[in-house]
């Protein structure tokens, strides 16, 4: 690992394991997580909930508060779930931090990820939102990018290898 306490965000559609991998890979980095979802402000979480993707304008104020997130634990290091799906998003949040973030991106098919959203229960995001996520979704070229097809111990142990 490059940095002692790593400032690291776990990226992708909604339903590609952010939160899940997020978790696990916190516990065994001993970092604290941080869970993008949380900070929606709730006319965001309202508008997906009823079945509104969010637009440029909706994320900005958000992915300035991640950034200002990501700054405020850049000593201690943290790993953050966002789903990043932009360039210019991913710029966002990177701005004014020196050192180069890590983007670690679930990768999955639109078809492997369905199956899971279908299967999930007590969310507010409709999986009907999964097919503008992956319009949205500009691939990372310079993430660690990892398959969602693994069990989450496998992926968080290809994570660590790779950072
Ligand atoms: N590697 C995995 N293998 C099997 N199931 C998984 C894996 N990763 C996540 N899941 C399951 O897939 C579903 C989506 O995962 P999760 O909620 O972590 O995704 P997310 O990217 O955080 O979603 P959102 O952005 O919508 O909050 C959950 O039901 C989770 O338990
Ligand atoms: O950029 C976005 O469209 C949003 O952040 C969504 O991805 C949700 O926050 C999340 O995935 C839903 O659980």
């Amino acid at each position: 690992m490059k940095s002692k306490n790593p400032i690291i965000f776990v990226m992708g559609v909604s339903g590609s394991g952010k939160s899940t991998i997020g978790k696990l890979l916190a516990e065994e980095l001993n970092l604290s997580f941080y869970d993008g979802d949380d900070y929606h402000p709730e006319a965001n979480v309202k508008k997906m909930a009823d079945g509104h993707p969010l637009d440029d304008d909706d994320r900005q104020g958000w992915l300035e508060r991640l950034n200002l997130l990501a700054i405020e634990k850049s000593e201690d290091g943290a790993i953050i779930a966002c789903s990043a799906l932009k360039n210019k998003y991913r710029t966002i949040l990177q701005n004014g931090i020196e050192e180069k973030l890590n983007f670690v991106y679930l990768q999955g098919t639109f078809e492997e990820i369905m199956g899971r959203l279908a299967l999930r229960k007590n969310h507010f995001m409709p999986p009907e939102l999964l097919h503008s996520q992956f319009n949205t979704l500009e691939v990372p070229e310079d993430a660690i990018t990892v398959s969602i097809m693994h069990t989450p111990e496998k992926i968080v142990s290809k994570i660590i290898k790779a950072l």
